[in-house]
């Protein structure tokens, strides 16, 4: 499908004297996963807001499943929260309801008559056990499960999914994942914002980076990574004298004297990597480590908004 679910242009919006979103530009096309990445406080869920018709936007437009979001027209507002899922931030989980009670209220609100859907949900998300349990008794990773699973009653065509594994286990992040897959598979659109790179990387069809109000790069993840300078060896020496006789020897090397390391470009092949331990050994250099860095995207975000990601400083 090549349709636009979202399409924006120049989006504004300050908060008072603050510019948050200085004429943001992005399409979404059906079917697809398009991930927002920012550092903290680059305007993702202030985007998300203004999308889901929670806030206004000072100027631009913007269209959500054809319907004009600026117009602010009780009747495009109503479109568009008719073809929308929200998860995230605003979590609609109710504390004092079990489970299967959450879900049964959100199917209850929105008139969906399927006598099945409510333990089809519990079952696909692997909550039947917990279903009779209050909310409040839930995990963090049941809770984001809870919340997703009420999202998708009433099969909405776009959802938005905001920082949706945050502070999950690695087992349930995975599940999360493996939903978000299904439902892109079924035609559903996500609009994902996450803090964790490989997420987007995973699962993106086309990530944009936001950073001071604009985004500074959009495309699919590998030509995001394509930007970047390519693979290279990484080494570390314990004397300044061996990274001098390394850095002399090894053509196309960049040095960092406070970290005693080497950056020598390389493909990263065996025959590449053996060639520059023999070179090493022939001038009786020994390097403390040797690491092949192949560039992801956190030397992307790093390179783009000068900040490490924030699981990059996890790390
Ligand atoms: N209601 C508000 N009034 C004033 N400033 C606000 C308001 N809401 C957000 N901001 C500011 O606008 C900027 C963007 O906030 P926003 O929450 O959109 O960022 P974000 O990219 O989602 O960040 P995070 O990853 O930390 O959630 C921040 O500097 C924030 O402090």
């Amino acid at each position: 499908m090549t349709s636009s679910a979202i399409a924006v242009s120049c989006l504004r919006k300050a908060y008072g004297d603050k510019v948050v979103l200085d004429g943001i530009d992005f399409d979404v096309a059906a079917g697809s996963v398009f991930s927002m990445l920012g550092p903290n406080g680059a305007g993702k869920t202030t985007t998300v807001n203004i999308l889901t018709t929670l806030m206004a936007a000072d100027a631009g437009t913007v269209l959500v499943a054809g319907h004009d979001v600026t117009a602010a027209t009780a009747t495009a507002t109503r479109a568009v929260r008719a073809a929308i899922g929200v998860t995230g931030q605003f979590a609609a989980v109710d504390d004092l309801l079990s489970g299967r009670e959450n879900l049964q209220m959100m199917a209850d609100l929105k008139r969906v008559r399927s006598p099945r859907l409510v333990a089809q949900l519990l079952e696909r998300f692997d909550l039947t056990e917990s279903a009779d349990k209050l909310a409040a008794t839930y995990s963090g990773g049941m809770r984001r499960k809870l919340d997703l699973a009420m999202t998708l009653v009433g099969d909405p065509r776009i959802i938005f999914l905001d920082e949706p594994t945050t502070g999950l286990d690695p087992r349930s992040r995975r599940t999360m994942w493996g939903i978000v897959r299904e439902l892109v598979a079924d035609g559903t659109t996500i609009f994902l914002t996450t803090q964790y790179l490989d997420e987007a990387d995973q699962l993106a069809d086309r990530i944009a980076v936001l950073d001071q109000g604009r985004l500074v790069a959009h495309g699919t993840p590998d030509e995001l990574k394509r930007r970047m300078p390519g693979t290279h060896v990484r080494l570390r020496f314990t004397d300044p004298a061996d990274l001098d006789t390394a850095a002399r020897i090894l053509a196309g090397s960049t040095r960092d004297d406070q970290e005693l390391t080497l950056r020598v470009p390389s493909d990263g092949e065996s025959r590449s990597l053996r060639a520059l331990l023999d070179v090493l050994d022939e001038h009786l250099l020994n390097a403390r480590e040797f690491a092949v860095h192949t560039p992801d995207l956190d030397d992307v975000f790093l390179a783009l908004t000068g900040r490490p990601s924030a699981e990059a400083i996890a790390k």
